[in-house]
C-alpha cells in the first residue's frame, strides 16, 4: 500500500510539465503564460486627457472663477482616434474629448463642465493646476518592459493587458488533451433504455466536465469488460492524446478490464492509503500517461480532486495547484478506517463574526452516494492515524 502523497507525487511527476505553444487570446482563458511577455507600446502610448474639455495653457486660465471668467478661441478640436498631434498657441485652447492626444502647448485640461461648452469660443470658470487631467505616456507599462511574467495565470485583466500592448497571440502552457475512458459491460448512455443489471454511465460525464473546467480538452470513450475490444478501441488512438483517464475495472474481481489490458505493458496497479479511492493505477501506456482510477462514481471524484486536479494543474504550469485547506469543527461524531486517509463530502459554513467555520458530512462514506456529492461544497480530511472524529473536534476541511 502506498500513502497519498506518495501517489500523488508519482502522478505530477508522470504527467509532466506541458510543452508551450502560441496560443491567439480568444483561446488562451485560464492557461498560464509560458514566456516573460514585454510591452510592444507603452501604456497609454501618448500623453492624453482625462477627461472631456478643453487643452489649455495652465497660466492662460490663472484665477478663472465664474465671477470671472475667462475667455479663449477654440483653434482645434480633437475627438479620441484623431492621428496628427496639433500644437497649442498660447491664449488659445483646443476642445478635447477622454483619451484623446493632449497637443504640445498644453500642460492641463478643464473639464467641459467647469465652461460654457463654447465651440468657437470657450469662457473657462475655473483655474486648472498645471497637469490636471492629464494622462502620461507610460504611466501604466513602460514600452519594453515584462507587462505580463512567465507564470501568470491567464484571466480577463492579463488577456486585456495582453491586447493593449499590441499582442494578438501568447506563449502558454498546451493544454492537455485527455481521453476519458469508462469501462462497464454495465454502462448505458442516456436516453437508451436500461435492461435489468444495467446502469446510466456518469463518471465520463464528472471527468470530462472537471478537465475540461482546468482549460484541457476531453474526449470520451466507454469501454465493455472485455480486454481485446478494450485495447482495440483505445490503443490506436492513443497519438491524439496527452494523457488517458480510465474509470472502473480496477480493483480484484474477476473481469478487471483496465487492470488484465495494461498489466505488463507499462501501467502499474497499486492500493492507495484512502478511502474512497484506494485500487488505483498509473504509468504509460505506448509512452502516452495513463491514470486509471476506481469505477465507484465518489471514488472518481474524489481521486479526480486528491491526484488528478493538481497534477493537471501542475502540467498546465500552475504553481497553486491547492484547493484551500481550512479547520473547521465537526457538527457530528465521524468514523474512519484505521490507516487510511478518509475523504468525506461535506457542507462547510462559517457564521458572521466565529474564526472558525462549522462542517457536517453530506452523505455516509460508501463511495456510490453521487446524490450526496451534489449537497457538498468541501472534503473533510480525516488523517490516517485517525478513526474517531468526535462531535465539535476540529478537522481539516478542502473547500472545493
Ligand atoms: N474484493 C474486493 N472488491 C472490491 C475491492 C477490493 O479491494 N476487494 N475494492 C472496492 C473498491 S474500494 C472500489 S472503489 C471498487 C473499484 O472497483 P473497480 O475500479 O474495478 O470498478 P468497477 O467494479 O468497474 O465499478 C465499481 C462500481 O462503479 C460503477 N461504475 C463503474 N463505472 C461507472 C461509470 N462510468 N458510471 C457510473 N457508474 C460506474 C460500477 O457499476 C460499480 O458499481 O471495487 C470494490 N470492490
Ligand atoms: O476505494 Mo473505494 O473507492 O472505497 O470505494
Amino acid at each position: 500500500m502506498i500513502s497519498v502523497d506518495e501517489y500523488r507525487a508519482a502522478v505530477t511527476a508522470l504527467l509532466g510539465t506541458a510543452a508551450p505553444i502560441s496560443l491567439p487570446l480568444a483561446d488562451c482563458a485560464g492557461l498560464v503564460l509560458a514566456e516573460d511577455v514585454r510591452a510592444g507600446v507603452s501604456l497609454p502610448p501618448f500623453d492624453n486627457s482625462a477627461m472631456d474639455g478643453y487643452a489649455v495653457f495652465s497660466a492662460d486660465v490663472a484665477g478663472a472663477s465664474p465671477e470671472h471668467p475667462v475667455e479663449l478661441p477654440v483653434t482645434e478640436d480633437i475627438p479620441a482616434g484623431r492621428t496628427d498631434i496639433p500644437e497649442l498657441t498660447r491664449g488659445t485652447a483646443h476642445r478635447i474629448m477622454t483619451g484623446a492626444p493632449v497637443p504640445h502647448g498644453a500642460d492641463s485640461v478643464v473639464m467641459v463642465e467647469h465652461t460654457d461648452g463654447g465651440k468657437e469660443k470657450v469662457r473657462v470658470e475655473r483655474a486648472a493646476e498645471p497637469g490636471a487631467h492629464l494622462r502620461h505616456t507610460g504611466e501604466d507599462v513602460r514600452e519594453g518592459t515584462v507587462a505580463l511574467s512567465a507564470g501568470t495565470v491567464l484571466g480577463p485583466a492579463q488577456l486585456g493587458l495582453a491586447s493593449a500592448v499590441g499582442r494578438e497571440r501568447l506563449p502558454v502552457r498546451r493544454p492537455l488533451r485527455v481521453l476519458v475512458v469508462s469501462t462497464g459491460s454495465e454502462l448505458v448512455v442516456p436516453p437508451r433504455t436500461l435492461r435489468q443489471g444495467q446502469i446510466y454511465e456518469s463518471n465520463s460525464v464528472m471527468l470530462a466536465t472537471a478537465i475540461r473546467g482546468l482549460g484541457c480538452q476531453a474526449e470520451v470513450a466507454i469501454s465493455i469488460d472485455d480486454v481485446a475490444s478494450f485495447r482495440w478501441e483505445i490503443e490506436p488512438r492513443l497519438g491524439e492524446f496527452d494523457l488517458v483517464v480510465t474509470s472502473g475495472g480496477v480493483s480484484a474481481g474477476a473481469y478487471e478490464v483496465v487492470k488484465d489490458a495494461l498489466t505488463g505493458l507499462g501501467v502499474d496497479f497499486t492500493k492507495v492509503a484512502m478511502q474512497p479511492g484506494g485500487p488505483q493505477g498509473s504509468g504509460r501506456w505506448n509512452g502516452v500517461p495513463v491514470v486509471s482510477l476506481p469505477g465507484n462514481p465518489v471514488s472518481v471524484l474524489v481521486s479526480y480532486e486528491v491526484f488528478l486536479r493538481p497534477a493537471l494543474l501542475s502540467a498546465l504550469g500552475h504553481t497553486d495547484v491547492d484547493r484551500r485547506r481550512v479547520r473547521a469543527r465537526l457538527t457530528e461524531r465521524l468514523s474512519s478506517p484505521r490507516d487510511r486517509r478518509q475523504f468525506r463530502r461535506g457542507y462547510y459554513w462559517q457564521a458572521d463574526g466565529e474564526v472558525t467555520g462549522e462542517v457536517g458530512p453530506r452523505g455516509g462514506p460508501g463511495s456510490h452516494l453521487l446524490a450526496a456529492f451534489t449537497q457538498a461544497n468541501c472534503l473533510i480530511v480525516l488523517p490516517e492515524e485517525v478513526t474517531e472524529a468526535p462531535e465539535g473536534s476540529e478537522v481539516d476541511v478542502l473547500l472545493l
